[in-house]
């Protein structure tokens, strides 16, 4: 379980295509072996009921909003094998786009989300307005056999048009997705089954009036 979970070879072109359109989709892209793993750990939590209703917002501006996004979540904190060895492709990738694009990013921070059946997630980005915290966006999609009429696709649309849709991700285990988080508007589709997946974000420090801005 210690190899790298994805295949190094395929980073040059996810960088690439993240300067070229803001965005990147690779099916296969993460060890399917790790997804299986990460889809028993967040099933297990969804059955525990151990997940919490996803807000928009944060601090004192965090609130629940049903008909804005209809997930639940649980952050990722390093409690099992699987998580850490995410969390360590994650760290790889990240040095990989510092390298090439100077982004300075420092910091991951992801959480595991479950959407249940007839739940969405409206288009936005990703990062809050004002705070130039969030630079790059990640989902891994967990669930095996996702089916053509499952819903759930996420929706990418153009950076300077969040009406013209440039591609439609379907949910399967293994696709990974990522992109710019203050550019790229996306949507999640209505889903007709439980959609599980872990989103993320590549910080770079920011600070407010002085007062460092923590994560999450
Ligand atoms: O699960 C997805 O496809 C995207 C989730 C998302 O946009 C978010 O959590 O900010
Ligand atoms: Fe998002």
């Amino acid at each position: 379980m210690n190899r790298l979970a994805f295949d190094p070879q395929r980073l040059a072109p996810l960088v690439d295509a993240l300067v070229a359109q803001g965005w990147f989709v690779g099916e296969a892209f993460i060890d399917a072996e790790l997804c299986q793993a990460l889809f028993a750990e967040v099933s297990q939590l969804a059955e525990l009921d151990a997940l919490a209703a996803a807000g928009i917002g944060r601090g004192s501006e965090h609130h629940l909003r049903r008909d804005i996004r209809g997930d639940a979540i649980h952050w990722l904190d390093r409690d099992s094998l699987a998580q850490r060895r995410y969390l360590a492709a994650m760290s790889e990738l990240q040095q990989s786009l510092n390298q090439a694009l100077y982004l300075g990013l420092f910091e991951f921070e992801a959480h595991f989300a479950h959407y249940p059946p007839g739940s969405f997630y409206k288009t936005h980005v990703d990062s809050f307005q004002g705070r130039a915290n969030r630079v790059v966006s990640t989902v891994l999609y967990l669930n095996p056999g996702w089916p053509a009429d499952g819903g759930g696709e996420m929706a990418i649309y153009a950076s300077q048009d969040s009406q013209r849709e440039v591609a439609r991700v379907r949910p399967e285990a293994g696709t990974f997705a990522c992109f710019l988080s203050e550019t790229v508007p996306h949507e999640v589709l209505p889903t007709r089954l439980p959609r599980a997946s872990i989103a993320g974000w590549f910080r770079r420090n920011a600070s407010l009036g002085g007062r460092i801005d923590p994560a999450r």
